[in-house]
């Protein structure tokens, strides 16, 4: 698992605002947010988008906003699905662009359960991988934020991972973030990067939300991201904003300073990060930095499988 074989990319965060109750009117949002970043320069190769973008964030919207989401392989033009599938499909394939497409409430015919789901898409708009939040975001910090996913949704039960040609990537939904094994288990099988549609909040985030991507990135060697909605003053749930990028540990003999000048890069170093408002934001994922770090310091072939269990190897 040292080295790993991926290419270059450019990865764009799309931080959308203007988000109402009007699913019509966020998809057009959100239409409009890929069209300009797959025209920005250097044009991105992967867009994501946030956490539950096309509906309110509140437990109470999730089932009347849901929508069908077909099988992983089906195709562009698939006749039996939700509406803004089939706006995620466009944006791919009309763009030319791999596509995260953030978070949407999903709704299992078959059994009428509702789910927080991250599908993701090909540039030809086929639909390559469908991520259920697995970890329901249920807390109550009194006074400050009380929240209950899993009031109406259920949590799903299996972790993903999607190849692309320019490397395997992981994908997690918000609280997910918070249970290290998931991006342990993503870069043990390969990933490049964990890739987290999210939205956390005014407590939460100026609490944690770096220094979870922070410690993701250092302990497994790979890229994060997670990427929000802006905040939005007149919702009832304010989420953090500050989409944001981080690398797994800067070298510091390659950035060729000397090391007193260079100290406060020797972390996962944040890359980019937006404001709350409304932006999009770019990151350049740099498979040599993360070959350097990995050869520098080699934790990911020192693990001590003969002291504790491997959490990865049923996945394998
Ligand atoms: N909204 C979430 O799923 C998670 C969150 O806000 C947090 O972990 O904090």
């Amino acid at each position: 698992m040292a080295s790993i074989s991926a290419k270059p990319f450019r990865l764009a965060l799309l931080q959308l605002g203007s988000l109402t109750s009007s699913k019509a009117s966020n998809i057009a949002v959100a239409k409009q947010a890929v069209l300009e970043a797959a025209r920005s320069s250097p044009k991105p190769h992967l867009v994501v988008l946030p956490e539950i973008w096309n509906s309110p964030y509140a437990v109470t919207a999730f089932r009347e906003y849901s929508e069908r989401v077909p099988h992983v392989g089906s195709k562009y033009d698939e006749v039996d699905e939700g509406e803004t599938v089939k706006a995620m499909r466009e944006m791919a394939r009309e763009n030319d662009i791999w596509l995260i497409g953030g978070s949407i409430p999903q709704k299992d015919e078959k059994t009428d359960e509702i789910f927080n789901t991250c599908t993701v898409y090909d540039p030809s708009g086929t639909l390559v991988a469908i991520h259920q939040k697995v970890h329901l975001f249920d807390i109550d910090i009194p006074g400050r934020q009380t929240f209950k996913e899993s009031d109406t949704l259920t949590g799903g039960k299996s972790l993903t991972t999607f190849d692309t040609p320019f490397g395997k990537i992981g994908l997690g939904i918000c609280y997910d973030i918070r249970f290290p094994e998931m991006a342990t288990i993503a870069a043990r099988q390969g990933c490049v990067a964990m890739i987290y549609p999210a939205a956390f909040n005014t407590t939460t985030g100026p609490m944690h939300w770096s220094l979870l991507q922070r410690a993701r990135a250092v302990d497994n060697q790979i890229y994060v991201a997670m990427c929000s909605p802006a905040r939005h003053p007149e919702a009832s749930y304010q989420a953090y904003g500050h989409s944001l990028v981080v690398n797994p540990l800067c070298n510091m003999a390659d950035l060729g300073f000397p090391a007193i000048l260079i100290l406060p890069w020797y972390r996962g170093d944040i890359l980019v990060e937006a404001s709350h408002e409304p932006t999009t934001i770019y990151a350049d994922i740099d498979i040599d930095l993360l070959n350097t770090t990995r050869r520098n310091l080699p934790i990911t072939v020192q693990r001590r499988f003969d002291v504790y269990p491997d959490i990865a190897e049923k996945f394998l």
